[in-house]
């Protein structure tokens, strides 16, 4: 990766990916555009290149799409310039789980989950080669928090953080950068799209202070960034108390409490 890498960045359409684009596109990076809606991505891509002077291609794809999806890794396999993927897109679920339809979490898992590995995977044994490059993974504070009541969205979450981290210790030694960021709740249509709007909600970060804080986050090369986590000694009280518990998992017999019942 290189100061001024090319960025794919996937939902750069709208909302958090859109910002990202703005600002790989400020500090000099040329771009790859990835989302469905391609008129929108041609009117950002203009906007970019006339403000930026930045080179900006638009790869139009759904990402749940299986041919689609091979596009987007065949790019990312094929070139060389890339060396930084946004895995971004995504969306949320309305309802409660047993108001939602199969189909729908089966889409849901492929966009926020299947896809972000699938490109993560077909970018990593390139970068490995060049022995540098960084992904990011949009996130979420929901898969941390089953409190909040959306069980599919915040599984998939947990699944990208969880990802991100494992990747972060698999492909760090190898070079490779990996980031995850975790927003709450950030003013984007994504509320609208599951019938929520977003004035109702208590408290709503911008897009622009939420990838820029994130962006700080990339910059200090932290594997887990939260912009809105004020006490960062908060997360990592949580990620010692996590790794207290490992060296104890390697058991021959159960633990106590489970011993009573034969
Ligand atoms: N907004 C929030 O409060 C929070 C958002 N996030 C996460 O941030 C990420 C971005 O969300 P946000 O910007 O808010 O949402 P938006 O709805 O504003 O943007 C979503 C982007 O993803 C693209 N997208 C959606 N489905 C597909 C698909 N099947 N294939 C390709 N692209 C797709 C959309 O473009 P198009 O329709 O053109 O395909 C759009 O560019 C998501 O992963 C979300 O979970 C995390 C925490 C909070
Ligand atoms: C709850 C949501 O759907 C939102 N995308 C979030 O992750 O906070």
């Amino acid at each position: 990766m290189t100061e001024t890498s090319t960025v794919l960045i996937t939902g750069a359409s709208a909302g958090i990916g859109a910002a990202y684009a703005e600002r790989f596109a400020r500090r000099g990076h040329d771009l790859v555009l990835v989302a469905r809606n391609k008129a929108r991505l041609e009117v950002l891509s203009e906007q970019l290149r006339k403000e930026h002077g930045v080179s900006v291609d638009v790869l139009q794809a759904d990402v749940t799409n299986a041919d689609d999806l091979a596009a987007v890794e065949t790019r990312l396999r094929d070139d060389d310039r890339i060396g930084i993927l946004v895995n971004n897109a995504g969306a949320s679920l309305a309802g409660t789980f047993v108001d939602q339809a199969a189909s729908d979490i089966t889409q849901l898992i492929a966009l926020n989950a299947t896809a972000v590995a699938r490109l993560a995977g077909a970018v990593a044994p390139r970068f490995i080669k060049a022995g540098s490059g960084a992904i990011i993974n949009v996130s979420s504070v929901v898969g941390l928090a089953p409190e909040f009541g959306m069980s599919v969205y915040g599984a998939t979450k947990a699944f990208v953080t969880f990802l991100s981290q494992g990747l972060s210790l698999e492909l760090g030694p190898k070079g490779i950068y990996v980031q995850a960021v975790l927003p709450a709740a950030t003013r984007t249509e994504l509320w609208e799209l599951v019938g929520i709007d977003v004035n109702t909600l208590p408290a709503v970060m911008e897009v622009g202070e939420l990838v820029d804080a994130a962006l700080a986050g990339f910059d200090k090369r932290e594997p887990v960034t939260i912009p809105p986590l004020h006490d960062a000694a908060q997360w990592d009280a949580y990620q010692t108390a996590r790794q207290a518990m490992i060296p104890g998992f390697a058991q021959v017999h159960a633990a106590e409490r489970y011993r009573s019942a034969s």
